[in-house]
Order: C-alpha cells, then structure tokens, then sequence
C-alpha cells in the first residue's frame, strides 16, 4: 500500500476494508468475522479493527473476549486469535473492566478514541485490514474515514438484510461513500433466506434478490447472499470457526465466494 500518513502502525497494511451497515443489528460483525476467517484459510494474515464503540461484539465471535491487549514501544499490541498469529484483533472491547460495561461517551471523546485506534495498533505486516464500523453514517463513520485516507482504503463492504427498510438504510451508505470518496467494493445480502437445521434446505421467509437489486441500481457489485443459519449462530456464540466445522454447507460456499471476490478485487488493485 502506498502510505502517504504519519503513522508507522499502517505501513505494513496492504488492504483496507471498511464494512458498513445503514442499521444495526443486520450482521455486520458476523459478515466482517467471516471474511476475515475466510481470507486466512485462503493463506492471508489478517487484522481486525472493531471500531463498534457500543456494541463490541468480534472479541466474543473470535472466543478471545478474556484476553488483554498490552502495550509496546508503538502502541496497542492486538490481541492474537490463533497461535499461527495470522488473525489479530483490536477492540475497545479489551479496554473495558466488564465485558458488559457500556461505552456512554459524546462524539468527541468517541472520535478520538477511534483516531487513537488507528494510528496506535501496532499490526506488523498484514494482508488485510477489515474495519468494523458502527452502524449508521454517525459521526464516528467520517472521523474513522478521514483518518483511514491517508492510507487509501481498498473500500467498503456494505451489509443489509433483503427487507426494504434495511435496503433503503443502505442507499444512505451509498451516498455517504460517495460523499467521502470512498470506494464500494460491493454489498452482502445478509440473513437472505434461513437455513432449515433439520434438513439444511434453504427458505427465504423474507423477500429475496432486494441487495442484488441495490447494486444494480447503483451500478457497485453484488458479493452475494448469505443465509440466516443457526449453525453460523452458533458456532459464533461458542467463539468457533464456522468454516472449519461446515465446509459442506451452502453457507459456507456463499461465504468463501464473498471473500475470493475480495481477494480478486484486492490483486486487480495491486497489479
Ligand atoms: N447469516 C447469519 N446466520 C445466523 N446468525 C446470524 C447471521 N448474521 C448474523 N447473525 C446473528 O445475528 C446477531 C447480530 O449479528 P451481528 O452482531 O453481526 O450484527 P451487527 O450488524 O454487527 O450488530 P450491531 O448493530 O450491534 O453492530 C448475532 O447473534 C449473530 O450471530
Ligand atoms: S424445511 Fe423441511 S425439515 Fe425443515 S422445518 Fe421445514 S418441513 Fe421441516
């Protein structure tokens, strides 16, 4: 990555990957978890930034929520998910007392913490950088941009549900992208259909097709749909590796395709 910024921390960092949602609860965190999980099985060393101030969820997803960061000569050292080191992970989660203590801060204090996470995690050379951002476009999404800049971000993934409200939250984030100038690098259709855990057929108790049609409009790519699974809830419950347990599994095919778009995507970037 050409660095133009004044932090070391990033020079290292050959990817960054933005994953946005207009509105919470649509699977953001379970999205950002999953393709950085996928892009290490596909042999790349992967961090994850939860700059989700409110609800820090990745440190329980990646069964690390007992661990602590500590501090070195240039920053936060992030916490390592695996002992092969290729997942890393910073959250304010780990900065917290109480794994349920509330962060009940005001803009400012919440902007520069996020700025503090950016320029002070010390990450070493990774492939990707994926940012897990709040929902909403807050002020949180610009400070978390504008800081990134230097650092040309590859783009946002942007992540809905196929119900309208969400759909229609998501042309916001289209908007917002453009305003910022930051590129899409395309958007996932999350919780599209649900996966029967009795005979894993898949029905779509929601309408369909809704993100396929955002994108086309919208003229950014369409990564895919990946269904509501129970056996993604769970496994991300018990902090396991969903990928590694079904890899037979639909899901599993529309996850790895997501993320070899990505990876597609990232060495057309680089060539
Ligand atoms: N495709 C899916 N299949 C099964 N469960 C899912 C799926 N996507 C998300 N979930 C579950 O839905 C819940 C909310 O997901 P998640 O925390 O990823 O949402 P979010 O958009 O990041 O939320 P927030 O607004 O708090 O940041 C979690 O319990 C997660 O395990
Ligand atoms: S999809 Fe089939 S197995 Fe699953 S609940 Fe419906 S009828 Fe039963």
């Amino acid at each position: 990555m050409e660095s133009e910024g004044d932090s070391n921390n990033l020079s290292g960092v050959q990817h960054i990957i933005l994953v946005l949602s207009g509105k919470g609860g649509v699977g953001k965190s379970t999205i950002s978890t999953e393709i950085a999980l996928a892009l290490r099985h596909a042999g790349k060393k992967v961090g994850i930034l939860d700059v989700d101030l409110c609800g820090p969820s990745i440190p329980r997803m990646l069964n690390v929520h007992n661990m602590n960061v500590h501090q070195c000569d240039s920053g936060w050292v992030p916490v390592f998910v695996d002992q092969e080191k290729s997942i890393s992970l910073m959250s304010i989660g780990f900065l917290l007392e109480r794994p349920d203590d509330a962060v009940v801060w005001r803009g400012p204090k919440k902007n520069a913490l996020i700025k503090q996470f950016i320029s002070d995690v010390a990450w070493g050379e990774l492939d990707f950088l994926i940012v897990d951002t709040p929902p909403g476009t807050s002020d949180e999404h610009i400070s978390t941009v504008e800081a990134l800049r230097p650092f040309r971000p590859m783009g946002a993934v942007l992540v809905t549900t196929p119900q309208a409200v969400s759909i229609g939250d998501v042309r916001r984030e289209l908007t917002f992208c453009k305003k910022l100038g930051l590129p899409v690098i395309g958007i996932v259709e999350n919780m599209s259909g649900f996966v029967c855990p009795h005979c894993t057929e898949c029905t779509n108790i929601f309408s369909k097709g809704g993100g396929e049609e955002l994108a086309k409009y919208a003229g950014v790519p369409f990564l895919g749909c990946v269904p509501l699974d129970p056996s993604l809830t769970q496994t991300l419950e018990l902090g396991k590796d969903f990928l590694q347990e079904f890899p037979k599994s639909s899901t599993y095919t529309s996850i790895v395709s997501i993320a070899q778009q990505i990876l597609d995507k990232a060495s057309d970037s680089s060539s």
